[in-house]
């Protein structure tokens, strides 16, 4: 467990669909400038955790503190106007709009962050925003006034990112960043994880690529049959202890 105080904790989640227990009990919880990991087989209860704790789904039962108060989602926008950045597997980009329209797609209700404090934006102002914030996470793109579609899977993604952590203000919640991804383009998106933790996010990483999770994570929560069967520092797994944990065949951190 982190010894700073958690910025978000979940406490007893258990979810149910029918008769499935896709989380039985689970505490969780993230602090400030930490990169947590969220591990599983396939059917762990990963997606299951994520829902909860970006408001997508309301669990059965369990308790969502932010910052220490007891918070309730209703929608997933409640969660996201508190701070709370959700990056799915499926997140899409608009293709067609440029990398600067993407960044600022959608943002029009939100409760400002720095650049709602800018009001409205003209478009040369915009790109100017947008250049200067993928810089400042560590993305380099081609030009922010490229469309989406001409832009590598690996730059798409990296995009994604790095609107998401631009936005975050506390949590960010990043479901398979570097699925599908080639090694190089991988190592754009890890760095943009660091980047996050070093802007003092809370960042939750959810990922089968366990090479990646060990290496950018600094605790992993590994999730078995809905419960968290262990939890430790990063620095306590091997590649190997990793996959027991996960697997449940012998052997933990
Ligand atoms: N909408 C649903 N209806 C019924 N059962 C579901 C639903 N969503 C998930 N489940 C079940 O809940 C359990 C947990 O699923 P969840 O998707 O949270 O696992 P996961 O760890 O994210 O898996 P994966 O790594 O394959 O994405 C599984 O048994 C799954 O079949």
């Amino acid at each position: 467990m982190t010894a700073q105080q958690p910025v978000y904790e979940a406490r007893g989640i258990s979810k149910r669909y029918g008769n499935v227990i896709a989380l039985d009990d689970v505490d969780f919880s993230v602090a400030a400038g930490e990169v947590v990991g969220l591990v599983g087989d396939n059917g762990a209860g990963k997606s299951t955790l994520v829902k909860a704790l970006s408001g997508a789904h309301r669990p059965n039962s369990g308790e969502l503190y932010l910052d220490g108060e007891r918070v309730e989602w209703h929608s997933p926008q409640q969660a996201l106007e508190a701070g709370i950045e959700t990056l799915y597997q499926d997140s899409s980009l608009a293709p067609d709009l440029s990398v600067s329209a993407n960044m600022f797609l959608g943002r029009e209700q939100l409760v400002p962050g720095f650049w709602g404090k800018l009001g409205f934006l003209a478009n040369k102002r915009m790109d100017e925003v947008a250049s200067q914030e993928l810089q400042n996470v560590g993305i380099a793109v081609p030009s922010s006034t490229r469309s989406i579609s001409k832009l590598s899977g690996g730059q798409r993604q990296a995009v994604a990112i790095g609107r998401a952590v631009s936005w975050a203000n506390k949590v960010i919640i990043l479901d398979e960043p570097t699925n599908h991804l080639g090694a190089r383009q991988s190592a754009e998106v890890l760095h943009v994880v660091k980047a996050a933790r070093e802007r003092g996010l809370a960042v939750i990483f959810i990922s089968h690529t366990l090479p990646h999770v060990l290496e950018v994570t600094d605790r992993i929560v590994v999730l078995r049959l809905g419960k968290v069967s262990v939890e430790a520092p990063t620095s306590e797994f091997t590649p190997d202890t990793l996959v027991k944990a996960i697997t449940g065949l012998s052997g933990a951190a």
